[in-house]
């Protein structure tokens, strides 16, 4: 019997958001800790790393850590990793109004899990990216930058969607798609 992973994460909606993606029929047992890892500098890769290798030293076992990036291409990808500082400072509406003196609104949300098997062991990383464009924020404003992300072929934001709709083409979803391939081939 394989270890349970834990995810470690101070986000709960992304626990949900895992919770509601992940098939019921993934072949680990998923339990979740909260913990604020520290925010890591360095491009979408390394952080994702640092913060895995971080995560499985503190909880001495295999975990599962998630780091999400909002890129703004105009901006050539900034503030990706650092979204976080950027929406608690500036709020969704002065994400919009930082590509006001632009005319490409165009964004990438992008997610990267890390697996590490344990406290030794190299993390493994999952992406997925979701394009779209960044408009004035509209929607619920439960999660983050959901009211200002408008996915590509979409009328409606992130926060606009049904849950079950953003949950089916999300940054999120495409990564965990990966991830959960890549523990069903090792399970067969
Ligand atoms: O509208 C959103 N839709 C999403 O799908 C989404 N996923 C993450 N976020 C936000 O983007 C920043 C990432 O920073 P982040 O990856 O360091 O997360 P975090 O610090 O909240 O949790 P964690 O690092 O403990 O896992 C944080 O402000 C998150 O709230 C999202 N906002
Ligand atoms: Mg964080």
């Amino acid at each position: 019997m394989s270890k349970p992973i834990t995810f470690v994460t101070g986000n709960a909606k992304k626990l949900e958001e895992l919770v509601a993606i992940l098939d019921p029929n993934f072949p680990r047992t998923i339990v979740s800790k909260r913990v604020d890892l520290p925010e890591l500098q360095g491009d979408i890769d390394e952080i994702a790393i640092k913060k895995c290798k971080e995560a499985a030293r503190q909880v001495n076992g295999p975990v599962l850590v998630e780091d999400t990036s909002l890129c703004f291409n105009a901006l050539e990808g900034l503030p990706g990793p650092y979204i976080k500082w950027f929406l608690e400072k500036l709020k969704p509406e002065g994400l919009y109004r930082l590509l006001a003196g632009w005319e490409d609104k165009s964004a990438q949300a992008v997610c990267t899990f890390g697996y590490c098997e344990g406290a030794d062991a190299e993390p493994q990383l999952f992406k997925g990216v979701t394009e779209g464009v960044i408009v004035e924020p509209r929607g619920p404003r439960d999660f983050g930058w959901d009211p200002v992300f408008q996915p590509k072929g979409y009328e409606k934001t992130y926060a606009e969607l049904p849950k079950s709709e953003k949950n089916t083409i999300s940054h999120r979803y495409r990564a965990l798609a990966l991830l959960q391939k890549h523990f069903e081939a090792e399970d067969s």
